[in-house]
């Protein structure tokens, strides 16, 4: 039986209480392991063990000498590419084709790609003229924040905590990750990357658990964690901030979305039905830049909604080890209640189901024990609808015509959220009109999730806080400090 434990001061330890809970596989609902459930000792201890690191010999490490450790960090990942790859798909149950191909590289390339922006990042100075003659002299100088704690979620679990791990620690700082309960293995297995490539004991530390009253609540309230990070759920991201607000500690929030895809009747359809699939479905619709309301522009409608349903009947629902297969389960059946609801509602709201809606027979008894869920496209619901408005986080969309470009504009930002968008359009000078009026932290133009981790990313409105990302992302982890040197 598989054990997950803490990984605190560079050592796995079990918790004091003796508290465990199952991980079980969303594919089948086997039981995949055990996971430790922190209690107030251990996130203290990991936190502790966090804080000492930084005077520590991190703490006297050059930028040149983290940025070469941290490549080393990258490198072993995909030396242990495959165990990488097997922790994740069976903690998520997503296809080996998916995970193999983005979240084990990216969760490698995390490590890289920010020491990069790093290494040749400017200082900022400036020179002041005082009565004397004489003058000033005002110098940046960045430090790092300290203790980071790391909330992160589920769905991507190694690319989204190597998203804060990476730049936190390019930085300078030391971590606390708290996984998903959902998905502990992949963050486990990288204390021992960390300690093989040598990163000093109590740089990166792990405790798991629940959000409230276990590890996420006493983390992010614990008094000597300087910075919170956090990816997930819109209402856990209050939740956290007002934990943030005791002690005034910074925050990074990247939350929930209702992402719009607009399709233009210029469109290549072709291409836009192509990345509105991967928007809608991949990972099983759970990413939070994936698009639950898809607008096409009335003369191409019919023909982009009957090609979207033919792609979606090629969907092939499988064990993540199948190579034929494209199309896991969702994260848990705690999940699937979650989104099944949603299916319910869709048609007491009045949706035409176009394709799917339901829970399929996966034709095999252990199979229909997972978190299965159909690939579903909807259409006809009012503006209003919950449905058309909530975040589902599962593979389905409602396709909704539209008739001028003010129209679309106002259907796209008629939301709490604003995450991402998609706009799909071969007229260029449409594609940056348009695009500029999203109210969104990100906007692809005939493209999806297609990422340029130099680049800003977060969410605007209740999508989050900050932006993390190449320089963005220094903004938050260090601490600048102006140095006035009279001269
Ligand atoms: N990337 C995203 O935008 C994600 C969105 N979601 C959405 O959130 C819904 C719920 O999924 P969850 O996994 O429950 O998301 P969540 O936001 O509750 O969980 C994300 C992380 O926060 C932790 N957490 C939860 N409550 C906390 C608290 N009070 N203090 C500190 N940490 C806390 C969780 O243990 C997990 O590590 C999903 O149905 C989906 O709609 C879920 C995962 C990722
Ligand atoms: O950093 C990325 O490229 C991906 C981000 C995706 C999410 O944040 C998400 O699905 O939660």
């Amino acid at each position: 039986m598989n054990e997950f434990r803490h990984f605190i001061n560079g050592e796995y330890v079990a918790s004091l209480n003796g508290k465990t809970f199952e991980n079980r596989s969303p594919v089948d609902n086997s039981l995949i392991g055990l996971v430790h459930e922190a209690g107030r000792e251990e996130v203290d201890a990991a936190v502790r063990s966090a804080k000492r690191a930084l005077r520590g010999p991190w703490g006297k490490y050059t930028q040149a000498q983290r940025i070469a450790l941290l490549n080393k960090v990258a490198d072993r990942i995909n030396e242990r590419f495959d165990e990488f790859l097997a922790a994740e798909c069976r903690d998520t149950g997503k296809p080996r084709s998916l995970a193999s191909h983005i979240d084990i590289p990216r969760g490698a390339a995390n490590f890289k790609a920010f020491s990069e922006t790093l290494a040749n990042h400017p200082t900022e100075s400036f020179r002041l003229d005082t009565p004397d003659g004489k003058g000033a002299m005002n110098v940046g100088h960045r430090t790092p924040k300290g203790v980071i704690a790391v909330i992160s979620p589920w769905n991507l679990p190694l690319l989204l905590m190597t998203w804060k791990v990476g730049p936190a620690l390019a930085c300078g700082n030391t971590v606390v990750v708290k996984p998903s309960e959902e998905t502990p293995a992949t963050t486990t297995l990288l204390g021992e990357v960390m300690n093989e490539c040598g990163v000093p004991a109590g740089v990166f530390n792990v405790v798991h658990g629940f959000g409230p009253d276990s590890a996420g609540e006493f983390l992010t309230t614990h008094p000597l964690v300087d910075a919170i990070t956090f990816t997930g759920e819109t209402r856990t991201g209050e939740i956290i901030m007002k934990a943030a607000a005791c002690g005034l500690r910074n925050v990074s929030l990247e939350c929930g979305g209702k992402n719009p895809g607009i399709v233009f009747a210029d469109a290549d359809l072709e291409k836009a039905v192509e990345g509105t699939m991967r928007s809608a479905f991949a990972n099983c619709g759970q990413v939070c830049l994936g698009t639950e309301r898809v607008y096409v522009e009335r003369p191409v409608y019919d023909r982009f909604l009957a090609r979207m349903k033919e792609e979606v009947a090629k969907l092939k629902l499988g064990r993540p080890e199948d190579a034929a297969a494209n199309f896991g389960p969702l994260v848990s059946l705690e999940h699937r209640e979650k989104v099944a609801y949603y299916y319910n509602l869709a048609r007491e709201e009045g949706a035409t189901v176009e394709i799917g809606g339901g829970i399929p027979d996966m034709g095999d008894a252990q199979l229909n024990q997972g978190a299965w869920i159909e690939p579903t496209i909807w259409t006809g619901l009012p503006d209003t609808a919950r449905v058309v408005n909530e975040e589902i986080f599962g593979p389905c969309c409602h396709i909704r015509p539209f008739d001028s470009e003010d129209e679309v504009i106002a259907l796209a930002n008629n939301t709490n959220y604003g995450l991402a968008a998609a706009i799909w359009t071969e007229n260029t000078s449409r594609a940056v009109r348009v695009a500029e009026q999203i109210e969104a932290g990100i906007v692809w133009v005939n493209s999806w999730f297609l990422r340029d981790l130099r680049t800003a990313f977060g969410g605007a409105k209740q999508s989050g806080i900050g932006r993390e990302g190449g320089v963005h992302g220094l903004e938050f982890y260090t601490e600048l400090k102006n140095i006035c040197i009279k001269l």
